[in-house]
């Protein structure tokens, strides 16, 4: 373990956001890769994989049964208040995102991190602020890029079948071949017309929901993961989903209470609904949602790292309970 040191991997030309910051640990039997999505709606530069850091050390110092950490950086939409000249900014570094581009990012990292450690299903995914509306986004039925697998026996050899044709002459990004276990969301924002409503009064959250989706609030609704019901949400989109937890501060000043009880509320008819499970797995098919509340200002979770860090302990703690990871 203390030979694990953290290297930074580039899984797209387009721009010098993407990136990954990876910590390998020793491989260790059912354990889990816990994989970070950063926050700062979708256009803060100043906010980056490097957000996990302070987490991810209070992390590795914990028994967890962990076999890696990984944290996203993926192409940010403008920012007015940090314009960039088109003219004198290298295209790499200019920072024009638009949906899908930051969930098309977060995919195509999660798949080559799949396809580098092979760790299928077991990995956390762990989002702040709009890193949580991505991670649920990668799951959600109408906007995950990525298809579940039906378990039928490994009897279409992989799907191999099912593979895309491709329309560019670019080579495909590697395909992600299993959702997460568990999703974990911490002071997330998960309706996007209900936050821009709530804060009317400020027009900061109008500016990075249009800055990040485009003025068109109808497709606010098809992309906030509380918003979205049966096959085009989370219901349709992660079968295979066992555990969702979601954590905010009651001191959080920038993303309200609305937002976690939304999701607790959307999350009803998939938390009643049996897990899809291998058939050589001899586990129940439960499923959980659990709210877990932390303390502290709305980046205090990621700056000082103990918000995060707790909200990720409370997950191996569920899944233990749930027979769904090893014991410290
Ligand atoms: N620092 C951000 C603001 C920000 O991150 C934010 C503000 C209000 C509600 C949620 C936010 N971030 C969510 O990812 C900015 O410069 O736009």
């Amino acid at each position: 373990m203390a030979s694990a040191g953290k290297r930074t991997v580039t899984y797209g030309r387009h721009s010098t956001l993407q990136t990954i910051s990876i910590t390998a640990l020793e491989p260790r039997k059912d354990a889990y890769w816990v994989i970070y999505i950063h926050g700062g709606a979708w256009r803060d530069p100043a906010v980056t994989s490097e957000a996990f850091d302070k987490a991810e050390s209070i992390l590795r110092a914990s028994n967890l049964p962990i076999s890696g950490f990984a944290s996203i950086s993926y192409r940010l939409s403008p920012h007015p208040k940090l314009p960039q000249a088109p003219s004198t900014t290298p295209p790499r570094e200019f920072r024009s995102a638009k949906h899908p581009d930051h969930i098309r990012d977060v995919e195509a990292a999660l798949a080559f991190l799949q396809n580098t450690y092979g760790f299928g299903p077991r990995y956390i995914l762990v989002g702040h602020s709009c890193g949580a509306t991505l991670a649920f986004q990668s799951v959600m039925g109408a906007i995950a890029n990525h298809r579940e697998m039906a378990y039928n026996g490994g009897a279409d050899g992989c799907g191999l079948g099912a593979e895309p044709i491709s329309t560019t002459p670019e080579p495909l990004p590697p395909r992600l071949r299993a959702k997460p276990t568990a999703i974990v969301g911490v002071a997330g924002i998960y309706d996007l017309r209900r936050l821009v409503d709530t804060h009317r009064g400020i027009s900061a959250y109008q500016e990075f929901t249009e800055g990040a989706f485009g003025a068109d609030d109808l497709l606010w609704d098809a992309v906030s993961p509380a918003q979205m019901m049966g096959s085009r949400g989370i219901e349709g989109g992660w079968k295979t989903g066992r555990l969702v937890v979601l954590t905010r501060s009651p001191d959080d000043e920038l993303v309200d209470q609305s937002q976690d009880e939304a999701m607790v509320d959307a999350l009803k008819g998939w938390e009643q609904t049996e897990a899809q499970v291998p058939p050589d797995e001899l586990t129940h098919k439960d499923r959980r949602v659990r709210t877990l509340s932390i303390g502290g200002a709305h980046d205090d979770a990621w700056i000082n790292g103990d918000g995060i860090a707790r909200s990720v302990k409370f997950a191996f703690e569920q899944l233990q309970e749930m027979g769904l990871a090893p014991q410290a």
